[in-house]
């Protein structure tokens, strides 16, 4: 189980670490672990390796200066681009400058990161080595350091960031300054005490690549209870089960997909598929339009009128293909004054964000709520821009889950789910191949067969961001995607790793 820490937490903790330890252990720590990271990365004939440290002006420059003269004593040629700090130093730097330059490392300080520019041409380097900036950046990486940054961006080497890829903001994800900002992309990222969300979520996986965190040998008991957390099976496996010899469809639950509004029939037909296929005993697709007779592919779903349906008779997945029209609101409205549990996507997130009494119905019920919004959703639910969700996806989570006291599940590369009482967790499986039409309306298919199934609302959000992850990851592993992936496809995948789970874990 990966704890997240926030900027403030790490930084309490590093204080109460460096009064327990020698003046600097901390940085040189730091630096040992970018060595040995790089170290690792590097061909067997370390003396062939060109690496390319940058050591930007604070202590993150720090840590790369003490990286620099490991990887220099360890054999490989390294050039160093210093930029010097423009105030007094903290002594840990100036020691590790100390080491720097007494080590067989090529050191070049410069005046401005045009001249890095310059100095990086013309070499075929085997890895780069990122300590431009760390958690401390406090403005837009602009001018000669974002061309610095961009010419990085474009060579083909391995590059390893420091603590995090300078230009991104550690607690979310964001590029610092937005778009008048610039962030490194590393291929890995060895973080420094704890792990940070940032480094999962909206911009964060793709400019983090592979995270190794290293605690710097820190002392447990300094370390406070995470709020936030990496996705895991360990967080949900005791949810899963076995199947019986005895268990027969009336054992596992029933689910009722309510959406479907005229020449939308395919987003609960695929949600429905998927509850079946993910182990829901009986599965109605329940359409604010008319319903199809049945579902040619598969014909084990019950298609029913949503106005005839009794809602209180089976979980319910609200939203997809519901459109926005009264009669839809009044399905919802209807669907919420039910007992069940229920999911909420897509057209029914929309319409709760415009009509208040749903908003105060929806808070209110006692029974297990699981939303499901894109950033777009979670904006209109807000009365916010996307762009503001994505500014601080966990904050925006947050929010959601304690005004609509419900389990959020906030979509996007890092998927964030929050609970009520302001506990995030952030999901790590997943890839863009997920970025399709009706992926979606399988996640809360897939979300409602598991409530049906007896999960609680919590594990199954957690679950449900995994399964539906871990289903695209395998589909990619074996060469499917990420390119031209469809939602059905994602179907049988996600059947495979339930079916994998309840092995492995199911009691
Ligand atoms: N202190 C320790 O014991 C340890 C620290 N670790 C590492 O330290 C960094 C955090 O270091 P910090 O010095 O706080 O901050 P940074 O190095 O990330 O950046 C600060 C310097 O960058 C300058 N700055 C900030 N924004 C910009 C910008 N947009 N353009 C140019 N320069 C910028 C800033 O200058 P100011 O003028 O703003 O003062 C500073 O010079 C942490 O991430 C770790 O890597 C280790 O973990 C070990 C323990
Ligand atoms: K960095």
């Amino acid at each position: 189980m990966t704890p997240l820490f926030t900027v403030a937490e790490i930084r309490t903790i590093e204080h109460a670490a460096a009064q327990r330890l020698p003046e600097g252990a901390l940085m040189q720590r730091a630096g040992q672990a970018g060595a040995n990271e790089a170290l690792d990365l590097l061909p067997f004939t370390t003396s062939r390796a060109r690496v390319l440290v940058l050591a930007g002006p604070g202590n993150n420059g720090g840590d790369a200066l003490e990286t620099a003269a490991h990887l220099a004593h360890a054999g490989a040629q390294v050039t160093i681009l210093h930029f010097p700090p423009t105030s007094a130093p903290a002594a840990e730097r100036d020691a590790a400058l100390h080491r720097a330059v007494n080590s067989p490392a090529r050191l070049m300080t410069l005046a401005s990161a045009a001249d890095g520019q310059a100095a990086m041409q013309g070499t075929d380097w085997t890895l780069v080595v990122d300590g431009l900036f760390g958690i401390g950046l406090a403005r837009a990486i602009t001018g000669e350091f974002a061309v610095l940054v961009a010419t990085v961006n474009q060579l083909r080497c391995q590059v390893i960031a420091l603590d995090v890829p300078s230009g991104l903001d550690a607690d979310t994800g964001a590029i610092v300054g937005g778009d008048a900002g610039t962030a490194l992309r590393a291929t890995h990222t060895v973080t420094f005490i704890g792990d940070k969300p940032g480094l999962h979520t909206a911009e964060g996986r793709d400019h983090a690549g592979l995270v190794i965190p290293s605690s710097l040998d820190i002392d447990r008991d300094l370390f406070p209870p995470a709020r936030a957390k990496l996705n895991d099976v360990a967080l949900f496996a005791h949810c899963a089960r076995r199947r019986r010899h005895s268990s027969h469809k009336g054992s596992n639950g029933s689910v009722a997909v309510v959406g479907g509004a005229r020449g939308m029939a395919g987003a609960p037909i695929l949600a429905a598929r998927t509850a079946l296929n993910a182990g829901a005993g009986r599965v109605y697709a329940c359409f604010v339009g008319d319903p199809p007779a049945f579902d040619a592919a598969q014909p084990e779903l019950m298609c029913r009128s949503a106005q005839e349906y009794d809602f209180n008779s089976a979980i319910l997945v609200i939203g997809p293909g519901m459109g926005g029209s009264a009669s839809g609101a009044e399905m919802l409205a209807s669907a919420l004054h039910s007992h069940s549990p229920v999911v909420l996507d897509a057209d029914a997130l929309n319409l709760v964000a415009g009509s208040g009494p749903l908003q105060t119905q929806l808070a209110q019920r006692s029974a297990p709520c699981i939303l499901t919004p894109h950033p777009l959703e979670a904006a209109r639910l807000l009365g916010m821009s996307a762009d503001q969700v994505q500014a601080d996806r966990p904050a925006a989570a947050r929010r959601l889950a304690s005004k609509l006291a419900a389990t959020v599940v906030l979509k996007g590369s890092g998927t964030v789910i929050a609970a009520r009482d302001g506990t995030i967790v952030i999901n790590n499986t997943g890839n863009p191949a997920l970025a399709t039409a009706g992926a979606g309306d399988v996640l809360s298919g897939l979300c409602g067969a598991l409530l049906a199934q007896g999960w609680p609302e919590w594990e199954a959000a957690l679950a449900g961001a995994w399964l539906h992850g871990m289903a695209a990851d395998v589909l990619v592993s074996e060469g499917a995607g990420p390119i031209g992936i469809t939602a059905s496809e994602l179907i049988p995948a996600i059947r495979a790793a339930v079916n994998r789970l309840a092995a492995q874990h199911g009691s």
